[in-house]
């Protein structure tokens, strides 16, 4: 692969010729004309494309030791290994017992079992019980044989029979099966535990532990390359310098990408230079399982992405070897976030969010989230809503979906209220720290008044 020198026609991406100098460079007609030609899909269509191309481009899996497993994705559906519990085991101290020999017994009458045993948890009745017998057990242990019941501690008493042998006094009557877990009760062998793309939780770990999964299989971390196109952007650590803005966009996608359980490659920044885009994603091509970009795909003279986009529908980005790459979409029908873009070059999606850090927050959460899981394995990939009733009408009309920064609010009568947040313009960022959740506005001639069921999407 060639790297950009800055003075060359064209960079490669894997033998793939990347054209560097762009229709805006050229100056001609047509260039507006691919500037503007861009065709809104709706969120769903959107959506489903990028899920169908990630259904093809699945990751890889790999053994991990149980205790680390906690936060990660399974590759494989995981089998119970043995019956669960695998004995008939007693839930508590006491004894065990036949339950017809002491279906009678009560604290007036109670009656008098010889104890012939004791088991603790982990250990066997050498003895087995026999009417007129009973077996002193402790929680967790395996039920001798013989016994149907266990009667707990506190309801019998010590005692001693006459020829001196240990016996028990049950005070209460019992029934076959008390107080015994059978074998088997939870888990079958051979029943299922979880899917594949399940997030292991610490529950799924104790079962895993419980079943012998020392290591176990899961979906490998996702590399995710983060760029921010944009001359105007400063590193965190500058002082601001006039006309300049700091790069907040890099740091919130690589937070948003290791939510989504994979790991976030923090490319920096990149000027407004498709040669120097092209040849920045060259050289982490091999190290990424996919792109995120911000910034630059709108239809302004800069806007570096567009131009890529548009040189890789004109199929610039094809090689002979793979004939993969293609713009899935370049406008989508919704705000924040209409020039959106997404496409997969040579197997590897890419996204091109907007630069506006409400929309690149939002573009995430319905493109590039959704990627993250299905590329894990997982079936619902697409985000959870919730039905809530609107606290403040949107009123504006819109030709796009809109989804708009919500809290969400849980009122003492059950209701849920979503209450939309002030300053959640495109380019606003207080909305996105205190947003719960993405209320949903779909398109139409008026907005949605306050007091409507709506959709909110869930934000993790
Ligand atoms: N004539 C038109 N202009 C615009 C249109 C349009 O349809 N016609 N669309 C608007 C919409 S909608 C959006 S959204 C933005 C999209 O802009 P870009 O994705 O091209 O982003 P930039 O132009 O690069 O930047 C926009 C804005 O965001 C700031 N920015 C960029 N990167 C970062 C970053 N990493 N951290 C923080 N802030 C960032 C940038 O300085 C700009 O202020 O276009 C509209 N224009
Ligand atoms: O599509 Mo933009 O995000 O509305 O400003
Ligand atoms: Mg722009």
């Amino acid at each position: 692969m060639s790297e950009w020198n800055g003075t060359e026609e064209r960079v490669e991406i894997n033998g793939v010729k990347v054209p560097s100098e762009l229709e805006r460079a050229a100056g001609n007609g047509n260039e507006q004309l691919g500037r503007f030609n861009r065709r809104a899909v709706k969120v769903e269509e959107a959506q489903q494309r990028v899920l169908a191309a990630a259904e093809g481009l699945r990751c890889g899996s790999e053994l991990v030791p149980l205790h680390l497993s906690g936060g990660r994705r399974l590759a494989q559906t995981m089998y119970a290994s043995s019956d669960w519990p695998p004995f008939a085991r007693s839930g508590l101290d006491g004894y065990a017992v036949r339950a017809a020999d002491v279906a009678q017994a009560s604290p007036e009458q109670p009656v008098t079992l010889r104890v012939v045993d004791s088991v603790a948890a982990g250990g066997l009745a050498l003895a087995a019980v026999e009417t007129g017998t009973a077996v002193r057990i402790m929680t967790g242990a395996a039920v001798p044989e013989g016994a149907d019941a266990v009667v707990m501690l506190e309801q019998t008493a010590e005692a001693i029979l006459a020829d001196g042998s240990a016996a028990v006094l049950i005070k209460r009557a019992g029934l076959p099966g008390q107080n015994i877990a059978p074998q088997g009760e939870e888990f079958r062998l051979g029943g299922a535990l979880a899917q594949p793309g399940t997030l292991v939780r610490p529950g799924h770990i104790a079962l895993l532990g419980t079943f012998g999964y020392a290591v176990v299989p899961v979906h490998k971390r996702l590399r995710v390359a983060v760029f921010a196109t944009g001359s105007e952007l400063l590193p965190v650590e500058a002082s601001l310098a006039p006309g300049q803005i700091r790069d907040s966009n890099s740091c919130m996608v690589a937070a948003m990408v290791e939510q989504s359980g994979a790991v976030p490659l923090i490319c920096g920044t990149l000027p407004d230079e498709a040669g120097a885009v092209a040849a920045a994603l060259a050289r982490v091509w091999d190290e990424a399982d996919l792109i995120v970009t911000t910034g630059g795909v709108s239809v302004g003279d800069f806007d570096v992405m567009s131009e890529i986009f548009r040189s890789i529908k004109k199929g610039s980005w094809t090689s002979d070897q793979h004939d993969l790459s293609k713009v899935l979409f370049d406008r989508v029908a919704m705000r924040p976030g209409s020039p959106t873009s997404a496409a997969v070059i040579n197997g590897k999606l890419l996204f091109a969010l907007s630069g506006n850090p409400g929309a690149c927050f939002v573009g995430f959460e319905l493109f590039v989230r959704p990627a993250l899981l299905r590329l894990q394995g997982v079936e619902e990939a697409l985000p959870r809503t919730v039905t809530a009733q609107l606290h403040t009408s949107i009123d504006k009309s819109s030709p796009h979906d809109r989804f708009v920064r919500t809290r969400l609010l849980h009122q003492p009568d059950g209701r849920l209220l979503a209450d939309p947040l002030a300053f959640s313009k495109s380019s606003m960022m207080a909305s996105i720290a205190d947003a719960d959740g993405l209320a949903v506005i779909p398109s139409g001639s008026k907005g949605a008044e306050a007091g409507e069921m709506i959709q909110v999407i869930l934000l993790p």
